[in-house]
């Protein structure tokens, strides 16, 4: 039987790498004997709203082009759906893309994944009624994502690390309570983070050894240090080999509660709310062509 494949695009994601990378898809979905009916977002809203529908259509699965902001909306309706999604990376950070391993570079072999149409399960974070696919972000790396969204240039992840130049200049450490799993540790950082994945902001590793099917969040409470050390953390971050750094502390559990005055919390580099924020755990919510 013929699978029908509906492919949902940003075309705006990783500016214009979505309506670029689209047609590549589409083709080597075709050749491979699949139907696809292809859609074109023009807002945020559009995400879920065309996924529901595809959802309700009967279709066989959802295939999404695009960065970690569109997996985020997609994933708020494909949540518990039980219809299979595969990942298109096309934006500029693609972290969820690659913390379930899709080919980050070459979206002909991202489609053969769901050509082969093996899936997993993988679990998705709470917090503020919505699904998160990767990680919370809740101090310094919070006034880092947004500060990278509001620029426009260089395209890649060099935003990230101008952005955390310019952030670093003024940051201060940051009281906090973090409570996991009942235990409440009181505590000045410089960021907390939690993710089901590992990465964020384009392959930092800030839950390093974060497994995504684990039915746990990663717990990363970065200390106060140096600006001279953080600055020198920021390449160890991305090749990991920042573990077991004594400035990092990490835990892991099912329930967390941040707290902290006059942060805003981001997910999947998009803005989550004001901390306090509650975030659990939704295990194997989310079922992926991987
Ligand atoms: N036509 C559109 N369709 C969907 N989303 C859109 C559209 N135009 C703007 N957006 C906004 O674009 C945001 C960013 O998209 P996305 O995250 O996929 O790309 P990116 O920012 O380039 O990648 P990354 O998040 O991986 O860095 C979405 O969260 C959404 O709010």
């Amino acid at each position: 039987m013929t699978r029908h494949v509906a492919l949902v695009v940003n075309p705006t994601s990783g500016r214009g790498l979505g309506a670029r990378v689209a047609p590549i898809v589409a083709k080597r979905l075709e050749s491979a004997g699949l139907t696809v009916t292809q859609y074109e977002t023009t807002c945020a809203e559009d995400v879920g709203r065309i996924s529901a529908e595809v959802i309700a259509s009967g279709a066989d699965a959802v295939a999404l082009v695009g960065g970690d902001g569109t997996i985020h909306l997609g994933a708020q309706v494909l949540a518990k759906s039980g219809m299979p999604f595969g990942v298109i990376p096309a934006g500029t950070g693609n972290d969820f893309a690659r913390g379930i391993g899709v080919p980050l570079k070459d979206p002909q072999a991202a489609a053969d994944l769901i050509v082969a149409g093996n899936t997993r399960s993988v679990d998705l974070a709470t917090a503020k009624d919505e699904f998160i696919t990767t990680v919370v972000a809740g101090g310094f790396d919070s006034l880092v994502n947004k500060r990278a969204n509001a620029m426009t240039w260089p395209k890649g992840n060099a935003r990230y690390t101008l952005a955390t130049l310019a952030e670093l200049r003024t940051f201060k450490p940051l009281q906090y309570v973090v409570t996991v799993d009942g235990e409440v540790i009181e505590t000045r950082a410089m960021l907390v983070a939690v993710g089901t994945g590992a990465t964020y902001g384009g392959g930092m590793q800030i839950c390093a050894g974060a497994e995504i099917d684990d039915g746990l969040l990663d717990v990363t409470i970065i200390k106060p240090v140096s600006r001279l050390t953080l600055l020198q953390m920021f390449p160890k971050l991305s090749k990991g080999t920042h573990v077991g750094h004594p400035m990092m502390h990490t835990l892991r559990g099912r329930t967390v509660r941040l707290e902290s005055t006059g942060v805003t919390a981001y997910a999947d580099g998009e803005i989550l709310g004001a901390l306090p924020i509650d975030i659990g755990i939704a295990p194997g919510a989310l079922t992926v062509f991987a």
